[in-house]
């Protein structure tokens, strides 16, 4: 049985042809594809630090994961070992479980919690635990899992959209959501029709999925905050600025606080 840190000793192997450009990298386009989690969130942390700061300093969490996320997954396509492919889906895990923990509305608590945040917190420590534990059992079906927690959210932004009248947030959960569609029919395209991808000498999906994933974060952020200003912040504006000028056609969508209350 092969080290969990010998090179190819995970049972998942992507699209991309293996050590073509170096005996070091196993997988160079899906390896530094990742750069955008290393860069979005650091940046991301910068430009939101205002409202984190307001709002709840547990949101500094979810940007180090981002990034550590990042970092796992360049590992895991550099080695395509066990332990990388491990280490990526359990930072993403930890990822997710704390974006439930800090974002989700309270109307989407389990009836039996009623509207109590802890009792939440603790239950979905619990879920993520067990499941941290169960991810070892049965690692392929692992990325599927994560996906389909991927698609809840997307449900929960999907109801949000269809409960508001406003108009910048309707245009970020369109934006997001097609971002989100295509990064997911990549990463499934990447894993179906591998055969195709390389006879058109295009094995390069799941690199593209990286980049265009690390995008919904920025955006996934700020819709979420503005969603949960209606619930937690009621008294405070949040504008949405772009990064790096709100004038040009794209760009990396961040919160920030209003001077005045919404009440005034
Ligand atoms: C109310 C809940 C709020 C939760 C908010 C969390 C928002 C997270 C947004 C983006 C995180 C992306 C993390 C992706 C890591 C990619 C690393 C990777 O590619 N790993 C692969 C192997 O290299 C692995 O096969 C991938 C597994 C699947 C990961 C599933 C991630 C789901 C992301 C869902 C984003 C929804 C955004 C919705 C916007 C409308
Ligand atoms: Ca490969
Ligand atoms: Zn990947």
């Amino acid at each position: 049985m092969p080290s969990i840190f010998a090179y190819q000793s995970s049972e998942v192997d992507w699209c991309e042809p293996n050590f073509q450009y170096s005996q070091l990298v196993a997988e160079f386009y899906n390896t530094f594809s990742n750069v955008t989690f290393l860069v979005f969130g650091p940046l991301m942390t910068f430009l939101m630090h205002p409202y984190i700061q307001k709002r709840s300093r547990y949101i500094y969490v979810l940007f180090i994961l981002f990034t550590i996320t990042g970092l796992f997954s360049m590992y895991f396509h550099m080695t395509l070992s066990f332990l990388g492919q491990m280490l990526d889906e359990i930072a993403i895990l930890w990822l997710l479980a704390s974006g439930y923990s800090i974002w989700l509305p309270c109307c989407y608590f389990p009836t039996f919690l009623g509207q109590n945040r802890s009792w939440y917190i603790s239950l979905i420590v619990t879920i993520t635990l067990v499941s941290t534990c169960l991810s070892f059992l049965k690692p392929t079906i692992n990325a599927y899992a994560l996906n389909t927690i991927g698609l809840h959210i997307v449900y929960i932004v999907v109801q949000e959209y269809k409960k508001t009248k406003n108009k910048e947030l309707r245009h970020l959960i369109e934006v997001s959501t097609v971002i989100w569609a295509l990064a997911i029919t990549s990463w499934i395209s990447d894993r179906l029709f591998c055969s195709f991808w390389q006879w058109i000498n295009f094995p390069y999906l799941h690199g593209i999925w990286h980049v265009l994933i690390s995008f919904t974060f920025p955006y996934g952020m700020v819709i979420l905050a503005l969603v949960d200003s209606t619930y937690e912040m009621p008294d405070q504006t949040i504008k949405v600025r772009y990064w790096p000028r709100d004038t040009w056609p794209v760009g990396l969508p961040y919160v920030e606080l209003g001077d005045d209350h919404k009440s005034c």
